[in-house]
C-alpha cells in the first residue's frame, strides 16, 4: 500500500464550488455512481452545513454508494463537525474533512484569530470530529502560503488530536513545482509516521495545478484531491484524469499505483460536463474531443505504419471505446446491448426495447448516433435523470413567429384524468411554462433559469435542455435530452413540474 497513492475525488465539493454550477441531489447521485465505477477511493459528496440540499446530497450519498469512502467537508467549528457527521451517519466508510487556514493573510484577515488559537481550535475540533468518526482529515487552508513552522506545528497538533491524514492545499494556485516539492518534503521529514497519509490539494490559477500535484507525488504525497474534467473554485482543481493518466503512462517516472480504473475516465468527464454545463474544450488533455485525433498528413501516415508514433496512450485506455458498431435507426436490439455493456452499462429487456424506440426517433434525424447520444437516452430511461412515472406527458404544441404571440397547448394525464390548457407568454419556453401549471393546477410557481446545451456542439446531435422552477417551497429541476430543443424544453418542465405536483399532492417520499 505505501507505493499506492490514493485519489480523493472533490468533484461534487470544491468542484460544485465552480461559479455557476448548482447540481441537484439526483444529478450528484448520478455523478457518485460514476465515481464509484470509476474507482475512487475517497469521494468528498459535500459541505453538510452550506445547505438543506448539500445535506441532502451528502446523506444520500452516504446511505447508498458503496466502494469509495464518503467524506463531509466541516470548518474548524461544532455545527459544521456535528452537521458533517449527522450526515455521514448511514455511510459504511466514511471520513469527516476538517480545515482552518494557516497563513498569516487567511488568519488575520479572514478569520480573524491569533495563530495560537488557530491552533487551540485544530486540537479542539480534530478531537471532536474523531469522536464521530475514526477517519479523520485535517487541512491547512493556504499551505502555499503559510509559514512552514507553523505548518508543522498545526500538522503535529492535528495528528496528536488523531487526525490520520494530513492536507497541505495550494489553495489559490500560488506554488510551483520546485517549492511544493520543498514544501512536503520538510512535512514529510518532521512528521514521518508512516501511518499518516499527506496529501496535496492544488488549484489551477497559474495552470499548475497537475504539475504541483505530481511534485507532491514524487515528494511522498500518497493522496490526491482532484476533480473531473478539473472543474473547482476560480480556475479549478487539479484535474482527476490528467493526474491519473500521468501516472499510468508515466509508470516509470512516477512508479506508484493507483485504483482507477481508467476506461471509465471519459464517461465520468462526459457526465460532469453535462450536469455541470460546463463544456470541455476539445484540447484539453485525456477527455477533449481532439485529445485522440489526428489531422495531418505526416501524422496521419505515422499513425497508419505504427500508432505509437503519436499516441502515449491509447484512446481504449481511458474509455473512448472506438465504436465498432455503428447505431442508428436501422440497429436491432443486440447491437443495442452489444454497445450498452461495451460502456458499462446495463439495461433490462423493458428498458432496451424504450431506449430502442428512442435511438430509432432519434435516427430518423441523425444518421450517426455516438456514444454521448445514446448515454443520454440510457440515463433518461435507465439511470439517475429517469423521469418522472406518475403525471405523463401526452401531446404538447407550441406556435411562435413574426406574427403572433407564442402561445402552447399541453395535454398531460395525472393518474386516470387526463388534463389540457394552454398558455402565452414572452417567449415560447414561457408559453409551455403557462400552459403545464395551469393544467397542473401550480398557481405559485416560477421558472428561475434555462440552460441550453448542445452535446455534440457543431453536430446534428441531442440539445439537453435544463430549467430551473422554484415554487411550494421548493427548488426543482428538470432535464431533457433531444434533437428537438423545444421537445426537450416540453419534456424538462414537465419533470420540473410534475415534480412540485406530485409534491403538492404529497406523492413524492
Ligand atoms: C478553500 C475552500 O474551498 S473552503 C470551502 C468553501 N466552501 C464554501 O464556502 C461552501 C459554501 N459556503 C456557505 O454556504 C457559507 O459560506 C457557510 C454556510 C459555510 C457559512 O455562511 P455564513 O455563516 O453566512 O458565513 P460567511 O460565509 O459569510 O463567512 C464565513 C465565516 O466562517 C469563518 N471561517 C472560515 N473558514 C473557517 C474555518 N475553516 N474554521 C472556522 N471558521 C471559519 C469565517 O471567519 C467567517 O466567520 P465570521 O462570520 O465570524 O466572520
Ligand atoms: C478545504 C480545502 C481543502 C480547499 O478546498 C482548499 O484549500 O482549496
Amino acid at each position: 500500500m505505501a507505493d499506492t497513492v490514493r485519489i480523493f475525488d472533490t468533484t461534487l465539493r470544491d468542484g460544485e464550488q465552480s461559479p455557476g454550477v448548482a447540481l441537484t441531489a439526483q444529478e450528484k447521485l448520478a455523478i457518485a455512481e460514476q465515481l464509484a465505477r470509476l474507482g475512487v477511493d475517497y469521494l468528498e459528496a459535500g459541505f453538510p452545513q452550506a445547505s438543506e440540499g448539500d445535506f441532502d446530497a451528502v446523506s444520500r450519498i452516504a446511505s447508498s454508494i458503496q466502494g469509495p469512502s464518503i467524506v463531509a467537508l466541516a470548518r474548524c467549528n461544532r455545527q459544521d463537525i456535528e452537521r458533517a457527521a449527522q450526515a455521514l451517519e448511514k455511510a459504511q466508510n466514511a471520513r469527516i474533512h476538517v480545515f482552518i487556514a494557516t497563513s498569516p493573510i487567511h488568519m488575520q484577515a479572514k478569520l480573524r484569530m491569533s495563530p495560537e488559537e488557530v491552533l487551540e481550535r485544530i486540537d479542539a475540533m480534530v478531537r471532536l470530529a474523531k469522536s464521530y468518526r475514526d477517519d479523520v482529515e485535517f487541512s491547512c487552508e493556504d499551505a502555499t502560503r503559510s509559514h512552514h513552522d507553523f505548518l508543522i506545528r498545526a500538522g503535529r497538533i492535528a495528528v496528536a488530536a488523531g487526525a490520520s491524514t494530513l492536507n497541505f492545499p495550494d489553495t489559490v494556485g500560488y506554488t510551483s513545482p520546485r517549492e511544493y516539492f520543498q514544501l512536503i518534503t520538510a512535512m514529510r521529514e518532521a512528521i514521518p509516521d508512516p501511518d499518516v497519509i499527506l496529501s496535496v490539494h492544488c488549484h489551477d490559477d497559474l495552470g499548475m495545478a497537475v504539475a504541483n500535484t505530481l511534485a507532491g507525488i514524487e515528494a511522498g504525497c500518497r493522496q490526491v484531491e482532484v476533480a473531473v474534467n478539473g472543474i473547482g473554485e476560480r480556475a479549478g482543481n487539479a484535474s482527476l484524469e490528467e493526474v491519473v493518466m500521468n501516472l499510468t503512462a508515466r509508470q516509470d517516472q512516477y512508479q506508484v499505483q493507483h485504483h482507477i480504473k481508467t476506461q471509465e475516465i471519459y464517461r465520468a468527464s462526459q457526465l460532469v460536463s453535462k450536469l455541470t454545463g460546463m463544456t470541455v474544450q476539445p484540447n484539453k488533455a485525456i477527455v477533449g474531443k481532439n485529445a485522440f485525433r489526428h489531422e495531418s498528413g505526416i501524422h496521419q501516415d505515422g499513425m497508419l505504419k505504427d500508432r505509437s508514433t503519436y499516441e502515449i496512450m491509447t484512446p481504449e485506455t481511458v474509455g473512448w471505446g472506438l465504436s465498432r458498431l455503428v447505431l442508428g435507426k436501422h440497429s436491432g436490439r443486440h447491437a443495442l446491448r452489444q454497445r450498452l455493456e461495451e460502456l458499462g452499462l446495463t439495461a433490462t429487456s423493458q428498458q432496451i426495447d424504450q431506449i430502442q424506440a428512442r435511438i430509432k426517433e432519434l435516427g430518423e434525424l441523425k444518421s450517426d448516433i455516438n456514444d454521448q447520444d445514446l448515454e443520454a437516452v440510457w440515463q433518461e430511461e435507465v439511470g439517475q435523470m429517469r423521469r418522472s412515472r406518475h403525471t405523463e406527458l401526452v401531446a404538447w404544441q407550441v406556435s411562435t413567429g413574426s406574427q403572433n404571440h407564442p402561445v402552447a397547448y399541453v395535454k398531460v394525464r395525472v393518474g386516470q384524468e387526463t388534463r389540457e390548457d394552454s398558455g402565452s407568454g414572452d417567449g415560447p419556453v414561457h408559453a409551455l411554462f403557462q400552459a403545464f401549471s395551469r393544467a397542473l393546477a401550480l398557481n405559485h410557481v416560477e421558472l428561475t433559469a434555462y440552460h441550453l446545451s448542445p452535446i455534440s456542439p457543431g453536430e446534428a446531435g441531442l440539445a439537453t435542455v435544463q430549467v430551473e422552477i422554484n415554487g411550494y417551497d421548493c427548488e426543482t429541476r428538470g432535464q431533457a435530452s433531444d434533437s428537438d430543443v423545444m421537445k426537450a424544453t416540453a419534456i424538462a418542465l414537465h419533470e420540473a413540474l410534475s415534480y412540485l405536483y406530485e409534491r403538492t399532492q404529497n406523492v413524492v417520499a
